[in-house]
């Protein structure tokens, strides 16, 4: 047998059992050495008892032993590993472990026996060596006879016993070598979850830090949000008080147009009343004049009927002359019959004149009543004046009814003299009375100065007309100087001398006067609607940026043209847009109007609806939540105003919007780094379809026993921002490719013909574009949600002619828009429960009505009679809506928050954490 040791925890036993190798084993001593030995039994020679072990144990007959052996004992102690291990099980192998311990083992007191017991054999064999080479035995003899004798023959039940003990020793061993294991794997456990404690303490401890920057943070921004706030409060302020101003001036405005148009009323009655006190006096003196022809013509008839009596009478003198009578009797009869002939025949041919004079004069007044007379130069007064007098006494010297109508207008002036005069002297004594008595007013006086002027002028009027008639009566001329003149002419400028020439081209002057100061006064009114209109726009666009400050929902109302089918249905067009902000619709009980904030007529084309859409997608890339949906009856234009028409010729809101972010954010790039992503939804029967997913992919889905059966559900986030769970999102790098992915979602979209549509949508279509902006200098990042949602429409069955399967939509979608009637209702009264858990469809828009989110509307209607009760009722859903107000916040996050966020989903997902990222 040899024994080896080489210093290594591993023991190695080799046994050779009856010439054959009958095992090897290999096995940690507690010392830590290896050993390997060989038995060869080659004799039955029991081997003598092995000493008793000596009193320092058996350690030093192993030291010496191993002394003898490759790797000597000091090499062998060297590689002992040392008793640094902390745990005491292993301490016990170590070398300074207690001799006791090691007694206690049984194997290794039988080991030490068996070593024992091989010492004493070689001891013994030494001996029996000497004598040997003491007797001079030959070398190579011996030589052999040594490697026989190397061998240790050992009793065949020692050598079973020893290897039952080793197979004993080995089994304990291996047991303690798997306790062993098993503490090195609690150990390392437990180290392991020390470790990962220390590293958690320490990212908690980061994460602690980073909480308290990000609340400091949080602090500055709360205190700039309220700077923002009393800034735009303030703003706020400012803007009703500037509106409050121009309301102020608009109804001074208003009070000063009304005052001018009363002044202009009255101005135009006084006018009316002299042109026809005018007329008046013309007529009666047509009328006189006629009265006068006609006495002219009974004259006229009388010396006619004269002349036929005297041209009889010369008839029966000449018959009475042929019989035969004095000649000269005769020529005397006929003379003094002559003369009276004569005298008619003057005066008829007098009277035929003043006719003539007096059809013309008519003629002419007639005409000048009728052609408004140009302002003509006026002859001068001192060639006027006498010719008129003269005239006028010729008249009535000539006409006695003239005449006595000339007696009876100086009559009536005297005494409307003498009234008018007592009327200014009693005025004037009451005035004297009244400044003695009291105080007056300003106004008050006004008003006395103003009757005062007019009770003189009245006078004045009066006594230039009574000379005036006194000069007619006598038919003398005023001598008078050139200052008598000038005010003579200042008094017919004022248009008071009574002649009817003068009257006429007064009257013609007059009306030219007015017509110019009604034409002024048109431009006047004219400008001032102008101005009122103006101004109201101006007042409406304040109003509505006010109102979206306070976040109030904006509505627009879009009117579309008449379709060919309302058309050969005849109906009358019943909507009109009044102006920018203001729709009328005739109502059996009359007009009725509704404000909005924008109004597009059925001329208003997808360019000009985008135009006012485009600065909410600014609000998106800044981080707002934004919603734009359309709403309205079935037909009513909605699909066409989100979407566009079916070859994209007029594309609505949704291909432009997307254009409209990759602009921006094309804009943008040097700043931000972009992300956009987007899902696609129906609401169809109450159920909500990714569009993503084509609806033959969800049919064989459900029919696999274990296919995946997507339910998309409804969520909202901890800030009530709404999310599709189960929807598939995907992602899109430009305008292109997202709607791309908006045409792939639309094939896949429930439509079918009506009567009142022939692409009607029998479903509510939802997209929603996420866009990320993470900003490259400062980290922070924004996250917008922009809605589109194109509501299908309200429908009557009977109207649409809907039936089976159609029905059973058609119900479905008025019932969830009757919820979103009852959430709108809700909301636009304020009441404390909102009921958006009654439909899908409010759930989708919860945030959008009454939410954190900036929200358009845009009511579609008919213009035709034939729509008119859906019309309205879309119009007064449309007001109510406008009465919600929304709370829109921007979702922005600091770098940090941002990055414990990422930490945040990557831990969820189970990815690793890297302490970089932390
Ligand atoms: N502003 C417009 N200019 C021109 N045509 C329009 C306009 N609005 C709607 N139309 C036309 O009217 C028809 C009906 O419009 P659309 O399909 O958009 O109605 P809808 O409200 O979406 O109906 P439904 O609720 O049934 O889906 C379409 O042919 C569309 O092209």
């Amino acid at each position: 047998m040899y024994m080896n040791t080489s210093g290594t925890s591993r023991r190695s036993y080799s046994l050779t059992f009856l010439g054959k190798k009958v095992g090897r084993h290999h096995s940690v001593t507690p010392a830590g050495k290896q050993i390997a030995w060989e038995t060869t039994i080659g004799s039955t020679e029991e081997p003598e008892e092995p000493e008793e072990p000596s009193q320092s144990g058996h350690a030093p007959v192993l030291e010496q032993d191993l002394e003898n052996l490759p790797g000597s004992v000091p090499e062998l102690k060297e590689r002992r590993p040392s008793p640094k291990f902390p745990n005491p099980q292993f301490q016990q192998y170590g070398n300074n472990a207690p001799d006791t311990h090691r007694h206690k083992n049984p194997w290794r007191r039988r080991w030490a026996a068996f070593r024992r017991w091989i010492a004493a054999d070689r001891r013994k064999r030494n001996v029996q060596g000497s004598s040997e080479s003491q007797l001079g035995v030959g070398s190579d003899a011996r030589e052999a006879e040594r490697s026989q004798e190397l061998k240790i023959y050992i009793p065949y039940e020692s050598a079973e016993l020893c290897i039952a003990e080793i197979a004993e020793d080995m089994k304990a061993m291996k047991r303690r070598h798997l306790q062993t294991v098993q503490e090195l794997e609690e150990n390392f456990q437990f180290t392991a979850q020390e470790t990962q404690e220390r590293i958690l303490q320490k990212v908690r401890s980061h994460y602690q830090n980073k909480l308290n920057t990000v609340r400091r943070f949080l602090d500055l921004y709360q205190d700039k949000v309220e700077e923002k706030k009393a800034d735009l409060e303030k703003k706020v302020a400012e803007l009703t008080a500037h509106n409050e101003r121009l309301l102020e001036e608009q109804r001074a405005e208003r009070r000063r147009w009304k005052e001018e148009t009363q002044q202009w009323q009255r101005e135009k009655s006084k006018m009316l009343e002299l042109f026809s006190s005018r007329l008046d006096a013309l007529h009666c003196h047509q009328a006189s004049t006629l009265q006068e022809l006609q006495m002219a013509r009974q004259e006229i008839g009388q010396v006619q009927e004269i002349l036929i009596v005297s041209s009889s009478q010369a008839q029966q003198e000449a018959a009475e002359e042929e019989e035969g009578s004095d000649k000269k009797e005769q020529t005397e009869t006929c003379s003094v019959s002559d003369q009276p002939l004569e005298g008619a025949n003057a005066r008829l041919e007098e009277l035929k004149e003043s006719l003539y004079q007096k059809e013309r004069e008519i003629t002419e007044l007639l005409e000048a009543e009728r052609i408004p007379v140009p302002p003509v130069p006026q002859p001068h007064c001192s060639v006027l004046l006498p010719t008129v007098i003269t005239k006028a006494h010729e008249i009535c010297s000539v006409v006695p009814e003239s005449r006595a109508l000339l007696h009876q207008m100086i009559k009536d002036n005297q005494v409307a003299l003498a009234e008018a005069r007592d009327k200014l002297r009693l005025h004037l004594q009451t005035a004297k009375q009244d400044s003695n008595d009291k105080e007056k007013t300003p106004r008050q006086e006004g008003s006395d100065e103003s009757s005062l002027s007019f009770l003189q002028e009245t006078v004045r009027e009066h006594e230039v007309c009574q000379i005036a008639l006194d000069y007619i009566k006598s038919g003398e001329c005023p001598v008078m100087n050139d200052c008598e003149m000038s005010e003579l002419e200042d008094i017919l400028g004022q248009e008071t001398l009574p002649t009817a020439q003068r009257t006429v081209k007064g009257i013609g002057q007059q009306l030219l006067l007015l017509q110019d100061q009604l034409k002024r006064e048109k431009e006047e009114k004219k400008k001032v609607v102008e101005n009122y209109t103006s101004e109201r726009a101006m007042r409406k666009k304040y109003y509505n940026m006010v109102e979206e400050m306070k976040g109030k929902i904006r509505v627009f109302c879009r009117i579309r043209p008449v379709t060919r089918s309302e058309a050969t249905q005849g109906g009358a067009v019943v909507v009109a847009k009044l102006d920018d902000y203001s729709v009328t619709v005739e109502t059996q009980r009359g007009p009725r109007e509704f404000q909005f904030d924008k109004v597009l007529s059925t001329e208003a084309s997808q360019e000009d609806l985008f135009q006012d859409v485009n600065r909410l997608m600014q609000s998106v890339i800044d981080g707002y939540n934004v919603c734009i949906f359309a709403y309205g009856q079935t037909g009513s234009g909605k699909t066409f105003t989100m979407v566009g028409d079916k070859d994209q010729k007029n594309p609505g809101i949704m291909p432009r919007s997307f254009n409209a972010i990759f602009d921006i954010m094309r804009e943008n790039g040097s700043k931000f780094d972009f992300k956009v992503s987007a899902y696609m939804l129906e609401l169809y029967n109450d159920r909500l379809q990714d569009l993503f997913v084509s609806q033959a992919g969800e049919a064989h889905a459900q029919t696999q026993p274990h296919g995946p059966t997507r339910r998309v559900e409804i969520k909202r986030n901890r800030k009530g921002v709404v999310f599709a769970q189960g929807a598939e999102t995907k992602e899109a790098s430009s305008a292109q490719e997202l709607y791309a992915l908006f045409q792939q979602a639309c094939a896949n979209r429930h439509i079918s013909a009506t009567k009142m549509n022939v692409e009607s949508s029998r479903s509510h279509l939802i997209v929603g574009i996420m866009v990320e902006s993470r900003n490259l200098t400062n980290g922070s990042v924004n996250t917008g949600k922009l809605s589109l949602v194109d509501l299908a429409g309200s429908e009557r069955a009977a109207k649409t002619g809907a039936k089976d399967h159609q029905l059973k939509e058609a119900n479905s979608i008025n019932k969830s828009l009757s919820a979103l009637g009852d959430v709108i209702s809700a909301l636009s009264a304020e009441l404390p429960h909102v009921p958006y858990r009654n439909s899908k469809l409010t759930q989708v828009m919860q945030d959008s009505l009454g939410g954190n989110a900036k929200t358009l509307m845009i009511v579609n209607i008919s213009p035709s009679e034939y729509n008119l009760d859906e019309t309205l009722t879309s119009l007064v859903y449309a007001t109510r809506v406008k009465a919600i107000t929304n709370n829109a916040q921007r979702n922005v996050d600091s770098k940090e928050i941002a990055q414990l966020k990422e930490v945040i989903m990557k831990l969820k997902s189970g990815q690793a954490v890297e302490e970089v990222d932390v």
